[in-house]
């Protein structure tokens, strides 16, 4: 054997090997991921033979009977009803009540918008003393502490910048004379402040520490999706006060970050809570999205126009500050009342964007993913991705903030391959990041598995009904299977042949290169599906991407994948799914049923606009909610008592009888125009000799 011949030889199985150190790798990350959600669901699974509960209250690990009857029952319903304008609870949120007054340390998950405040507050206003509670973003606790001023209860924020306040606070710690109910912190707070450490010791020690709340709990996790370092040091409050009920909320948490919530706050004997992540009031929905950018403007512009023509309030999620700029410029041009959202800004500009939204005088915000979690409207009735989320994680949680108030409200998602390696090129370096990313990839491919069932799927619950509110399950579109094998095969021997002449490939560059090369086949596939194909791929691990930095930017390639060889060994088929024919023309149902499909609604609307400027500059929301309204709306109470029963006591004496004459006015208003139409229609009947019939229009023409 030459030398040659040798050292060609060992190249090669220098080469081989890698290939193999690769394979191994990935197959030794599959098996830890298959692992751990072999383990999630095995805990599922058992949460549920033990409860026998079906999946609306997945895993109430409560042996306890948390409902009660308990002796704080009727004080708790009058404070709900009365000071907080809620007419009932949600689920779960009465049994987590009860299980903090009963002085227990509580888990909590809840979806978000499911009313995780409520489970901490009223037992805050019913407990003697001072409730502490945690949460991770100054604008966050800014809406919370203005919405308990607005209902009168005394609760404050501690930030370096309001020294009034803190002399204020640290006196009420410290001795008790001042009035404060709840106090709102960030996390820095209690890992940096030594002095407000010792204030909150004199505080228990005097017996009035109520209870420790820690919102947006997934924060102590580095396996949460927004894991916070200053969260780590919250585990203190436990060792120093064991007797003060804990509560830490969370959205989501999988297993694995709810083990590690119990570790690091210390809570080993908590009473869990886990509630379903389902969301039944958000239609879910994805869209193809067109590679010219402007018919996607027109898309999202023609759908805001033809589905919110009251100015009900959205999101716009992008990927780039530059691309929010680009659309929410777009958006105006179209006539839509849209501003812009992202890191970039400076701070005032930013929260005088996030106000003019809250107060419902700016219609769309368009933002990246830094508008995030310190949104807490909830009357957001449609949140539209412009491109694709990160992970289904995340796309949960930005697509949640949509309908927090329980009403109908729509998450759609525009999808097309090519955004997928912008994506991947900023995620590749994160734990688990491409996975995560191929996972909502998977859903945005999919064509007939439900878009909810994803989501059960992802946080490992049992699967519940849809109800139609997901495009796959309202519109029955034929989905046709079509063997694309020879294609699959030519693209991963060309990849393979142009990786032994050291030459790459962006995705782009691989369709176009696909489309000249497919004629061999004689059968040619359209671009979008050479693109799907690609993905296809990908996702099965016949290819792979790598990437490359440049001075300014991280290039993704594709590449051969690990399982390449199936495919050209001719091992595995492979299918694309397509539709057998065209979705409808804008494919988008409409949801209806919230604000603005009456005139009364509509009339009360705009009267909470001008109540929360004279109040202090209050939310709308803060005044009446958008289901309140509602409620109004077909009660029409005539009297402060019937009000009451409806909105609560400190409502109605703030409001009530402005919400009163509205209704009045609104009904004399319908009456006179109903007799007019009676009059006209009557000479009508008269004149035309015909039975004229008068229908009640109510209230839902
Ligand atoms: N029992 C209830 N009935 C009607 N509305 C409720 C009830 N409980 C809470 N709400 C309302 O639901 C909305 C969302 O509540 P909240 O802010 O507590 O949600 P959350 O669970 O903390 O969500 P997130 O995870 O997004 O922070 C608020 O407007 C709140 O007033
Ligand atoms: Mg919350």
């Amino acid at each position: 054997m030459e030398s040659n011949d040798i050292l060609e030889e060992l190249l090669n199985i220098e080469v081989e090997i890698q290939d193999v150190q690769e394979q191994i790798r990935a197959l030794i990350e599959r098996q830890e991921n298959l692992y751990e959600r072999k383990s999630e669901l095995s805990a599922i699974l058992e949460a549920c033979k033990e409860s026998g509960k079906e999946a609306s209250n997945v895993a109430s690990s409560a042996v306890e009977n948390w409902s009660g009857p308990f002796d704080w029952d009727s004080e708790a319903d009058d404070v709900r009803l009365n000071v907080f304008g809620i007419s009932s609870y949600r689920a779960n949120q009465r049994e987590i009540i009860n299980a903090i007054m009963s002085g227990r340390d509580v888990l909590v998950i809840m979806a978000a918008g499911g009313g995780k405040s409520l489970c901490y507050q009223l037992p805050a206003v019913l407990r003697d003393g001072i409730a502490l509670v945690i949460s991770p973003l100054l604008s966050l606790i800014q809406d919370q502490v203005m919405g308990l001023t607005a209902l009168g209860i005394p609760a404050y924020m501690l930030t370096s910048t309001n020294k009034g306040d803190e002399k204020f606070i640290y006196k009420a710690l410290e001795k008790g004379e001042e009035e404060l109910k709840i106090l709102y912190v960030t996390p820095e707070k209690i890992s940096k402040s030594k002095r407000f450490m010792s204030k909150l010791e004199k505080c228990h020690h005097a017996g009035r520490l109520s209870l420790i709340s820690i919102d947006e709990a997934h924060c102590c996790s580095q396996w949460g999706h927004d894991f916070r370092p200053d969260y780590k040091s919250l585990g203190i409050l436990k060792t120093q006060f064991p007797n003060v009920p804990m509560v830490a909320l969370t959205a989501t948490a999988t297993q694995r970050v709810q083990n590690d919530l119990i570790e690091m706050l210390h809570i080993p004997r908590s009473v869990k809570f886990v509630s379903t992540v389902n969301r039944p009031n958000l239609f879910y929905m994805v869209k193809e999205k067109s590679s010219v950018g402007k018919v996607v403007i027109d898309e999202i512009a023609e759908f805001i126009q033809e589905s919110y023509p009251n100015n009900q309030s959205g999101i716009v999620y992008c990927f780039s500050r530059k691309e929010c700029e680009q659309v929410a410029k777009e958006l105006r041009e179209r006539g839509i009342s849209a501003d812009y959202y992202h890191a970039d800004m400076d701070v005032n500009a930013r929260e005088k964007v996030h106000m003019r939204w809250s107060n419902n005088r700016l219609q769309v915000i368009v933002g990246t993913v830094a508008f995030g979690m310190g949104i807490n409207k909830p009357d957001v009735r449609f949140v539209i991705h412009h491109s694709l989320s990160k992970s289904m994680e995340t796309y949960y949680q930005e697509s949640g903030r949509a309908g927090r108030d329980g009403l109908p409200s729509e998450c759609l998602l525009y999808f097309r391959p090519g955004d997928v390696p912008r994506q991947s090129s900023m995620v590749f370096y994160e734990n688990s990041g491409l996975q995560n990313l191929y996972d909502i990839v998977r859903y945005c491919q999919s064509k007939r598995q439900c878009r909810r069932s994803a989501f059960f799927r992802h946080f490992a619950e049992p699967l519940q009904e849809c109800n139609g509110m997901c495009d796959i399950c309202a519109f029955s579109s034929e989905v046709k299977e079509m063997d694309v094998s020879g294609h699959a095969k030519l693209m991963v021997s060309f990849l393979q042949d142009m990786q032994t002449n050291d030459q790459r490939s962006t995705m782009l560059q691989l369709v176009d290169k696909m489309k000249v090369k497919q004629k061999e086949l004689g059968s040619e596939l359209k671009r979008e599906e050479i693109e799907q194909l690609i993905l296809h791929l990908l996702m099965q691990r016949f290819l792979k991407e790598e990437f490359q930095h440049t001075a300014y930017a991280t290039n993704a390639y594709i590449a051969v994948g690990p399982l390449a060889k199936q495919i050209l060994q001719g091992k595995k088929s492979v299918k694309l799914e397509i539709y057998a024919e065209q979705r409808t023309k804008t494919g988008i149902r409409s949801v209806k049923r919230c604000l603005g499909s009456s005139g009364l609604e509509l009339k009360l609307d705009e009267l909470r606009k001008e109540l929360s400027c004279a109040h202090g500059g209050i939310f709308p929301h803060s005044v009446l909610s958008t289901e309140q309204i509602i409620l109004l709306t077909s009660q029409k109470p005539n009297s402060l008592e019937q009000l009451e029963k409806v909105i609560g006591k400190l409502k109605t004496e703030k409001y009530g009888n402005r919400i009163l004459e509205q209704i009045e006015k609104y009904s004399d208003f319908k009456t006179t125009d109903k007799q007019e139409t009676v009059g006209r229609d009557a000479k009508r009947s008269k004149t035309k000799k015909n039975l004229v019939l008068i229908e009640s229009s109510e209230d839902e023409e």
